[in-house]
């Protein structure tokens, strides 16, 4: 296996609150320092409860949002945060609601048609053939290639979604809560196509959800986001089966149920720390049953727990 995406240091501040006169009233660290690795051909799951900072990351891995500080590499070379073009031809972003993700005013061919033009310069007669090619590969009906994106069910608008983030030859596609807003049936048909398309393509994803079922069906690994930071991150089933973090085990016991989302676990408190006023210490420890003295101090590194390959920061792993 070879590294295909590599996060340094990746991280994003949010200047809030500006003041008439004067900066900033604060500043929010929606991403802190991220350091994260993914392989060629495997699905690494990124879960957390609303406001962990998932939208934030992945956006950023896209280019859409610049970087505070760090940076991204894709197979060994850095991305070049000014060039739109760089990011799209290796890292595609999947939106969650697709049918406002595409223009409304453009038919489905134009939808499709934009990154091919834009991004690899090739003539009209082979932009026809890819869109044809790609459009069949998410199994959809040439005929809905001149239609608009209103005129599609919430699955079949995914579908385009996909096929639009296919059309620009990408290899690492971020796919930001792809299947929330579909019913559970169309779920299943549309993480069945994602399987089958990594397998075919030689794909390589970045599943974001708050749905653990839905993340823990599709990944390879797992990181586990908490106030902007990874927590824990290791194989799937280890992750989900005998978590070392204890929010990883909150989360785990908040959500048994497939398709059920994460909700605020019940702890001591039930809610993230104040973003503008950010506690010392470990951030999780308002809510934590093993909080002791030192978690108050110190900031607690993201280590190995048993295995290389599954960290936790945490200084009482369960
Ligand atoms: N443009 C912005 N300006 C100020 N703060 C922001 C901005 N975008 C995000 N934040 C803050 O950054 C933190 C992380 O937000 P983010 O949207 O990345 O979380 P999330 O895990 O994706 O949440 P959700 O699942 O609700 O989308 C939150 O505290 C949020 O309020």
């Amino acid at each position: 296996m070879s590294e295909v995406l590599k996060l340094d240091g990746l991280a994003k501040s949010f200047a809030v609150g500006k003041r008439l006169f004067g900066g900033p009233r604060g500043m929010v660290h929606a991403v802190r320092p991220v350091d994260l690795v993914v392989q060629q051909g495997e699905t690494l799951g990124i879960v957390g409860e609303s406001g962990c900072g998932k939208s934030t990351l992945a956006r950023m891995l896209v280019g859409l949002l610049p970087a505070t500080s760090g940076r991204i590499e894709i197979n060994g070379a850095p991305l070049d945060n000014a060039d739109p073009s760089e990011f799209g031809k290796k890292i595609q972003y999947v939106f969650q609601d697709p049918i406002s993700s595409l223009n409304p005013r453009k038919t489905i061919r134009q939808i499709m048609d934009a990154p091919l033009k834009r991004l690899h310069h090739i003539d009209r007669a082979t932009r026809t053939q890819r869109i044809s090619e790609i459009f069949a590969s998410v199994n959809l009906r040439e005929e809905f290639l001149d239609r608009y994106p209103h005129e599609f069910s919430g699955g079949q608008a995914q579908r385009i979604g996909i096929a639009r983030a296919l059309a620009a030859e990408a290899k690492i596609l971020i796919l930001d809560e792809p299947v929330s807003a579909l019913d559970v049936s169309v779920q299943a048909q549309v993480l069945n196509l994602l399987a089958d398309l990594k397998v075919r393509l030689g794909l390589t994803y970045l599943f974001i959800s708050h749905d653990l079922a839905v993340v823990e069906a599709v990944s390879d690994r797992v990181a586990v986001l908490y106030f902007g930071s990874v927590v824990e991150v290791g194989p799937a089933e280890q992750v989900f089966a005998a978590p070392r973090h204890p929010y990883t085990r909150l989360l785990a016991q908040s959500a048994p149920v497939v398709g059920r989302p994460l909700s605020a676990p019940e702890g001591r408190e039930s809610e993230l720390p104040d973003p503008l006023n950010p506690p010392q210490g470990c951030a999780f420890k308002a809510r934590c049953p093993k909080a002791s003295e030192i978690c108050g101090r110190e900031v607690p590194p993201l280590a190995p727990v048993g295995g290389t390959d599954h960290l936790a920061a945490c200084h009482h792993p369960l």
